[in-house]
């Protein structure tokens, strides 16, 4: 896993998460994402996604934060089931710092 630190929220939310390794189903929501697998909570994922567009789309400010958070946390908790973390996320997106998503794109793009 990367070395990067995560901002404070990110950082309390992605220990929390590893904290719920091997929890009760029963007591926690993670525990219950972790009991079904990384295919179940890629799929969990995709439906806050999904939601959060809609939003987007014809909801209000505070419907979007709302599943914009959603997707946030069920990102970090797949990360976590297959063994990342937020924070290699974070260190890709530093690695990117500078490189214009237009640039990058023509780099792979054949003539
Ligand atoms: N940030 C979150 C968070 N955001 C969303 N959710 C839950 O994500 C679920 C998604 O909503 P849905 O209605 O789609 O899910 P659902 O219908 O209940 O689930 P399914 O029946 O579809 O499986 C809801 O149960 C939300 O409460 C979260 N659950 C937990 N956290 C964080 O994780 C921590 C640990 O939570 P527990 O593991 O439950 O103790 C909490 O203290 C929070 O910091």
């Amino acid at each position: 896993m990367a070395d990067m630190k995560p901002t404070p929220t990110l950082a309390r939310l992605a220990a929390t998460i590893e904290a719920r390794k091997g929890g009760n189903p029963n007591d926690s929501y993670v525990a219950k994402l972790f009991d079904r697998g990384p295919d179940y909570v890629a799929r969990k994922l995709g439906e806050e996604a999904v939601e959060a567009v809609v939003a987007a789309l014809a909801g209000s400010d505070d419907e979007l934060i709302g599943e914009a958070a959603d997707v946030i946390f069920h990102l970090a908790v797949l990360l976590s089931a297959r063994d990342l973390s937020i924070a290699d996320a974070l260190a890709e997106l530093d690695r990117r710092d500078g490189v214009s998503g237009i640039a990058e794109k023509a780099s792979r793009t054949p003539e």
